[in-house]
């Protein structure tokens, strides 16, 4: 970046700076007179320029650059050498973020005057204001983003008095462009819709047509090289297309919206109390963490129970309401209940989802793979690396202000736990402006890798007893108090509870909101005092004593089932689809208040919010698996995961078919799909993703020495892939879990090499596996084209495809044939060897011929045209006519679908994507960049 310099002397001079190295500088906005008038970079090269009128305002920003204390300051005028093409085209695209990072923006306004004028009643008038608002400056293109981008914006007249800034002028301005005063006010242009956003630009004029749109993508937070002959449609199109493709990078990255886990958390554990997090804000190691520049990671420990989770909540809450608008705060909780959130890459994805969110430039560092990637760059085997490149390189990017990251619940990273802690300690290393808290159990392996942190502080619980006790003495009575008054206890009895849970808590909050919560459900006619004498202190003992309570109960059986499915499950899952997971609550279909009341029945262990089932902690979680297995599990966990892999595949097989959700056309995209009223997948979606991973942990393995078990879920299996593996992955489609299942055949696949005697069920995983790899980002983004490209560019002897033939499109053939074998490949004309750049059909249709010429475009170096000198064949354009009556077949413009009446029919697999293409009636030739040549008939 060039910046001008206005020295003691008066001296104009020059200078470049590197983008990581540029100092504070003011920036000029105003509108342009003639080109003549303004003052160019050659002029300041030869040190010209300085007797036009354009002079005046570099004189003018200099100055008041100098008298705010800043050295540097940039015009566009003269900063630009708009002789050179590719330096203008980067500053224009650049330019958004030059005045967004500028100390000051200065607005010399050329056609307002502060001078005294004199009016009809012979009084004068100071006032500005009519020749304010219709100044010339707000009816320009440019000058949108050079009002809202900078954080302070001045406004100067043409004598070049001061008249306001954006916000004491906010009122005046808001009534002449009609932008909200909470922009004008700052807040983040990312709070606002695209179509908002679009709405501000009003009827502005630009010189050229193309820059009404180019000077809205800063605005619109994407970039858009300037390409000036293309006209404003093309423009417009180009614009619009570039925050599509930031939007949905934006979605693909997203595995969950902490600020609606944060929300929810706080709701499911009764609502955040600030009295008893508070403490913190004085803490000693918090506060050397807060203030200290130096001090980059905080680590909060302690037991199970202690309030950790909360606790950041609070301090989540408190950064929010100090920190100014610029800085970043980003945050995550792990939960090891949930399998969406509790890996490494879903930690990184979630801190990246709400950075970008915050400042949206900061996807260019994520754009740069997934452009070519799509969203399997964040689920594939690569992804840990890909995220934590991508993650480092938004750390050092130079507009980062300073950025708070918190991270909830290391302990609950079930996925990758080292890598990430090894990364939070190179990262929290390597950049001073990132402050990172942690918070975590008392683990060795976590103490042991954090320890290598160079300028960590640690929190811990249990050496900070003191805080806590006085944190819990407040929950407890705030608890009581509730309690109290929900149950109208006499004041003997609130005190008994309150002195009860102060000698028994332990400085454990978790302890104390389970007890309230048993006795919230204890009827009024019981002894209180009787019933609370039987809470033992410790979680674990207090948990053993729930437990006997449920197993003493009526219900006891069905609890404990419920229990069992609910500790082995994946994700939280919602009422209706634990009924359809659980043998045991069959006749509860249509009676789901009874299983209602069953749920509450294990109040102690799960909660009910929003109708999703939880559990009350992850502790009680634990303590069901580990502790008290045996009762839980009667024949161990492997047989539930049975039970619920069988009860999955049973409804799978009924409920699964084509076109599920009436989408009809073969193009329909995914990210189109609307959830239907009567979602057809309502209670299958937890079935549809997970079933595998429950076969897996049934352990089928161990059950070889039961032959006729393994034949009986061998069998199961095989009659789900053959009668509904298509439906299966149109379904998974729909749940936008297609990466999922991938992972999930490779597990199915790795488990039935292990089986003996599984041959046929060898053979269907197989062919299924390399069907869904080969096809995955046809089935991901286009749910029906399983039936489609899936099937037709699958080789001739796939099982599936076989299996699946009455499903293949009618009347559409692929010629030659696709071979047999997954491997082998398409055949290939004779005589090329080098890439296919032209096909061409006869006149007569019976003949066709390929070559290879290029026609590059000299400047950009693409491939414009193909076919010269083809004098015996109609060129590929003469063959874009259609007969009548017919529909017209075509290519993409992108190259990925053949199209019927503009109408996406059949998405091409890479291997199959033209370099060129003719069409002859209903059939369609290409040729590819591999030198092969084929042909789709439509009938
Ligand atoms: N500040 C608070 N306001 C309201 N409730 C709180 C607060 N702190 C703790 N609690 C209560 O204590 C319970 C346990 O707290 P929390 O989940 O934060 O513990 P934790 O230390 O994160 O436990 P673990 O390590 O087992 O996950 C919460 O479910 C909530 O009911």
């Amino acid at each position: 970046m060039r910046l001008l310099h206005y020295g003691e002397s008066d001296k104009l001079s020059i200078h470049s700076f590197d983008n990581s190295n540029i100092p504070r500088y003011a920036i000029l906005s105003h509108t342009w007179g003639t080109d003549g008038d303004e003052v160019s970079f050659a002029d300041l090269q030869t040190g010209g320029g300085k007797t036009k009128p354009g002079y005046n305002k570099i004189l003018f920003c200099g100055e008041q650059a100098r008298h705010d204390g800043l050295q540097y300051f940039w015009i566009d005028t003269c900063c630009i050498d708009t002789t050179d093409k590719a330096e203008h085209s980067q500053a224009i695209q650049s330019m958004f973020c030059w005045y967004r990072s500028a100390t000051k923006c200065y607005v010399y306004l050329s056609d307002v005057s502060t001078r005294k004028r004199k009016i009809r009643n012979s009084s004068t008038e100071l006032s500005w204001e009519p020749a304010f608002k219709s100044s010339r400056w707000f009816a320009r293109g440019w000058t949108l983003q050079e009002l809202l981008a900078p954080t302070v914006v001045e406004f100067f007249s043409q004598e070049g008095k001061i008249l306001g800034n954006k916000t004491s002028l906010k009122l005046l301005i808001h009534k002449t462009t009609a932008i909200p005063l909470e922009v004008l006010d700052g807040t983040p242009l990312a709070c606002f819709t695209v179509e908002q956003r679009l709405r501000w630009k009003g009827n502005r004029q630009t010189k050229r047509n193309e820059d009404a749109w180019y000077s809205m993508a800063g605005i619109l937070d994407v970039e858009v090289a300037p390409a000036y002959s293309e006209g404003a449609a093309s423009a417009f199109k180009r614009l619009m297309d570039e925050v599509h493709k930031l939007e949905r990078c934006t979605q693909d990255i997203r595995p969950t919206d902490p600020r609606d886990d944060k929300k929810r958390i706080e709701e499911t554990k009764g609502g955040l109390l600030a009295d008893s997090y508070r403490w913190i804000l004085d803490n000693t190691a918090f506060r050397q963490w807060h203030e200290n520049k130096h001090s980059r990671l905080l680590w909060v420990k302690g037991d199970p129970g202690k309030g950790k989770t909360m606790l950041l909540c609070g301090v989540i809450n408190e950064l929010q309401g100090s920190i100014p608008r610029t800085t970043l705060l980003s945050y995550f909780f792990c939960q090891a209940t949930d399998s969406r959130i509790n890996s490494a890459t879903a930690v990184l994805r979630g801190l990246l989802y709400m950075l970008v969110h915050q400042q949206p430039s900061l996807v260019s560092h994520i754009r740069k793979k997934y452009d070519y990637a799509g969203k399997s760059l964040f689920e594939d085997a690569n992804a840990w690396v890909a995220l934590s490149e991508i993650f480092a390189d938004v750390l050092q990017d130079a507009s980062l202000s300073t950025t708070y990251l918190i991270i909830d619940a290391l302990d609950e990273c079930m996925t990758d736990l080292l890598k990430l802690l090894s990364f939070i300690v190179k990262q929290s290393s390597a950049s001073s402006r990132v402050k990172w808290v942690v918070s975590s159990r008392n683990w060795p392996v976590i103490e042991e890798e954090l320890e290598r942190a160079e300028h960590k502080t640690r929190l811990s619980l249990e050496l900070n007893a003191e805080s806590v006790a006085a944190a819990v003495k407040v929950f407890i009575q705030q608890k009581t108090r509730q309690l109290a008054q929900e149950k109208r206890y006499t004041p003997e009895v609130e005190d008994a509870v309150l002195q009860h849970l102060t000698l028994n808590a332990n400085n454990t909050f978790l302890w104390v909101a389970l007890v309230c919560q048993d006795l919230r459900t204890t009827p009024k006619w019981k002894n209180v005092l009787k019933k609370i004498a039987q809470f033992p202190p410790g979680l674990d003992s207090l948990y053993r004593r729930m437990l006997q309570q449920i197993s003493e109960s009526d219900s006891a059986d069905m609890c404990l089932r419920v229990l069992a499915v609910t500790a082995v499950l994946y994700r939280p899952v919602a009422v209706a689809e634990l009924v359809v997971l659980t043998k045991q609550l069959a006749e509860f279909v249509d009676n789901l208040e009874s299983v209602h009341e069953i749920i509450g029945l294990c109040g102690s262990f799960l909660t009910l919010r929003d109708n999703t089932v939880y559990f009350v902690h992850q502790s009680a979680k634990d303590f069901l698996v580990t502790k008290a297995s045996n009762e839980v599990f009667l024949n161990g966990p492997e047989c539930v995961h049975r039970d619920i892999f069988a009860k999955s595949l049973t409804l799978l097989q009924k409920t699964l078919r084509r076109d599920m959700y009436n989408l009809l056309a073969p193009g329909y995209p995914a990210q189109k799909v609307k959830l239907p009223l009567l979602d057809p997948l309502a209670v299958s979606r937890y079935p549809c993703v997970y079933w595998i991973d429950h076969l897996c942990n049934s352990r089928l393995e161990s059950a070889a020495s039961n032959a006729n078990k393994l034949l009986e879920e061998a069998t199961i299996v095989n009659t789900f892939l053959k009668q509904r593996y298509l439906y299966w992955l149109e379904a998974l489609s729909l749940c936008r879990s297609i990466a999922k299942g991938v992972v999930s055949m490779t597990k199915l696949w790795d488990l039935v090499q292990g089986l003996r005697n599984t041959d046929a069920l060898n053979e269907i995983v197989y062919d299924a596996r390399r069907l869904l790899m080969y096809h995955k980002e046809a089935i991901e983004n286009y749910p029906l084209q399983v039936y489609a490209s899936a099937l037709l560019f699958s080789p001739a002897d796939s099982l599936t495809r076989r299996l699946f033939q009455h499903e293949e499109p009618r009347g559409v053939a692929v010629k030659p044939a696709i071979g047999n074998g997954w491997s082998a490949c398409l055949q290939t004309l004779e005589g090329h060897s080098d890439t296919v750049t032209s096909v061409a059909f006869s006149h007569d249709s019976t003949r066709l011929a390929s070559a290879t010429v290029k026609i590059w475009d000299a400047s950009s170096g693409t491939c414009l045209q193909t076919l010269e000198g083809h004098s015996e064949f109609s060129s590929l354009v003469g063959f874009a006519t259609q007969q009548p009556g017919h529909e017209a077949i075509s290519i993409s413009s992108d190259n990925t679908w053949i199209t019927c009446n503009a109408q996406k029919r059949l998405w091409l697999p890479s291997d199959y994507r033209p370099s060129c293409s003719a069409v002859s009636g209903r059939s369609i030739c290409l040729g590819t960049g591999s030198g092969k040549v084929w042909l789709c008939c439509f009938t």
